[in-house]
């Protein structure tokens, strides 16, 4: 599949080389055409920008298809021509200074180097065949040559949300199993031994290595053969569930850049969208500036990838334009251009961009490039709106969503659902285990919740170890439902602290969203349904108004 989509971008990359070579002899016949009526019937300001911007356009989109040298002599005669162009309309009695035989022979020698086919090859690079997979599974593969060992470990894990397959060796676990992993954890002693020792080629996912023999130079050999974690045995399994979750994150993050790219050069646009496309990423292509403020209500993306001139329209002025609305004041902003004055693009940072690339670009630098940006962008966005410990969304965020949601689901006559959680008898956690103990089970209820909720559902962290979540287009039987789960598989996670098992049970109250007046109202209601769940004994759903809804079963808190 993979194969087949490299095939496809491949296929679609040459097809944009072939057009951009049509283009390319097209325009350079007319820039010949135009210099030549300059040549023989004097000077036209008109004709001469118009040659100016065609060796521009040429230059800056020339080493994106892989011609490279077309775009170096493009920028060479550009820049003879520019003085001329900057001089005010009528001035141009000197033109015959640049217009002379070996300029026109060196405009003629362009098309030679279009149509003489001499294109190095699409610097597409190594980075477009990286491709980064979904990790939004959390699958996990436990290499485990000592069964009970493996068994119990996997279990501990299931609880948590990971679906683990196991192996007893390096080389007993299947490729396709290695693609799709979020995580491998490998007994430590089969680790040492260096190389890639799974015997296969393709891009491991983190490696997290379990054992007994703990010492500086074990962990330094560990790391030197590549892997990312270790956890001394016994392993705390909350601590490793929490730090495998910590890893999948890192790398959905790594792929689900938002990228908004405006450029009027439809070849070029396209060309860009296919390559970070083909990285990861989710992008959203505009042609025209003017469609530019709706697509960035629309799209909300985490960065702008942003020619500096297109038409009348200038980049840079268009950044400074965009920081007039305060919900753009920190939208990350790439230019790229072939413009490699200093001056210029020092200028155009001014104006409100954060990074300057200049073309020619190879593909494989412009993904990398995106992707650091966009990552950075999506770490500051996670600060301001996610709650710390748990990773999910703020209080006020969340309720935010609530709202959203009301209008939308009154508005489609749909079915959702909101729902209040609340783990019980926390203090006792605390007191008898401390507060990083506690700060553990409400890390683990929020994996679970990503784990089992269906992406679409909103999740946030409300109040101390209260949690707020959305359930779009969802009944209430399949909101019960799919809540009585978590109840369920929360209250078999095994915490250890000071040498006691202990065991967490939550409580949750739902209420239909659209059978209120607005989303405060819904949360309320849910907030009622906990606490009637609450007094009917915890751990277990209650729905709002409704007498009697099953309880997951009882469950007595920190059984020490
Ligand atoms: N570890 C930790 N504890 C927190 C955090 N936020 C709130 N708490 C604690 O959560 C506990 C909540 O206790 P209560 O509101 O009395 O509720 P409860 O003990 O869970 O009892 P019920 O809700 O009635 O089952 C308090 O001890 C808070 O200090 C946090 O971020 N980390």
């Amino acid at each position: 599949m993979a194969d087949q989509n490299s095939a496809d971008v491949a296929r679609k990359l040459a097809l944009l080389k072939m057009r951009f070579r049509e283009k390319a002899l097209c325009a350079l016949s007319s820039l010949q055409q135009s210099l030549s009526r300059v040549h023989s019937s004097g000077v036209d300001s008109g004709e001469i920008l118009s040659a100016y911007q065609s060796l521009h356009r040429l230059a800056g989109s020339a080493g994106t298809f892989g011609y490279s040298a077309l775009g170096r002599e493009a920028r060479e005669l550009e820049q003879i021509i520019k003085p001329f162009v900057e001089k005010a309309p009528g001035t141009h009695d000197d033109v015959s200074q640049f217009l002379d035989q070996s300029f026109m022979r060196r405009v003629e020698g362009l098309s030679d180097m279009v149509s003489g086919g001499g294109s190095e090859s699409t610097p597409t690079g190594s980075a477009l065949e990286e491709g980064l997979r979904d990790v939004a599974e959390p699958m996990v593969v436990l290499v485990e040559p000592e069964p009970d060992r493996a068994r119990s470990l996997a279990s501990a894990l299931t609880h948590h949300g990971f679906i683990i397959h196991s192996y007893s060796g390096l080389l007993d676990v299947p490729e396709r199993v290695l693609v799709d992993a979020s995580a491998v954890l490998v007994r430590d002693s089969l680790f040492s031994a260096g190389g890639n020792t799974f015997g296969t080629d393709v891009t491991l996912p983190p490696i997290i290595c379990v054992g007994s023999v703990d010492g500086f130079d074990d962990r330094y050999k560990l790391a030197e053969n590549g892997a990312d974690g270790f956890f001394p045995e016994p392993v705390d399994v909350p601590l490793l569930a929490d730090y495998i979750e910590r890893l999948i994150g890192e790398r959905l993050e790594l792929g689900k850049g938002r990228v908004l790219i405006v450029d009027d050069d439809p070849e070029l646009l396209e060309h860009y969208g296919l390559v970070l496309e083909d990285g990861g990423m989710n992008v959203h292509k505009v042609r025209s500036p003017s469609e530019l403020l709706g697509a960035l209500s629309e799209f909300q993306p985490d960065l702008v990838l942003m020619d500096v001139q297109m038409g009348h329209y200038s980049g840079p002025t268009l950044a400074r334009m965009l920081r007039f609305d305060p919900e753009w004041v920190g939208l990350h902003i790439i230019f790229l251009s072939s413009e490699d004055d200093r001056e210029f693009q020092v200028d155009a940072l001014s104006k409100g961009g954060d990074v300057f690339l200049t073309k020619p670009i190879s593909d494989s630098f412009l993904l990398r490039a995106v992707r650091v940006k966009c990552n950075r962008a999506r770490q500051l966005a996670k600060l301001a709106s996610r709650d710390s410990l748990t990773g999910l969304l703020k209080h006020s965020l969340v309720k935010q969503e609530v709202g959203k949601e009301h209008s939308r689901c009154r508005r489609f006559g749909q079915d959702s659902v909101v729902a209040m959680l609340d783990l019980d008898h926390f203090k006792l956690v605390n007191d008898r285990f401390g507060h990083r103990t506690g700060d553990l089970v409400i890390k683990g209820l929020a994996n679970l919740l990503r784990h089992r909720l269906r992406k679409t559902d909103v999740i946030g962290r409300y109040g101390g170890e209260e949690f707020l979540v959305v359930m779009p287009d969802c009944s209430l039987e399949n909101a019960v439902e799919a809540l009585q789960a978590v109840c369920e598989q929360m209250r078999r996670i095994s915490y250890t602290s000071k040498g006691q098992e202990f065991f967490v049970t939550v409580s949750i109250g739902l209420a239909p969203l659209a059978a209120f007046e607005n989303g405060e109202e819904a949360i309320e209601a849910a907030d009622q349904a906990l606490y009637v769940q609450k007094s009917r004994g915890r751990n277990g759903v209650s729905v709002f108004g409704e007498a009697d809804i099953g309880s997951a079963g009882k469950v007595v808190q920190c059984t020490s």
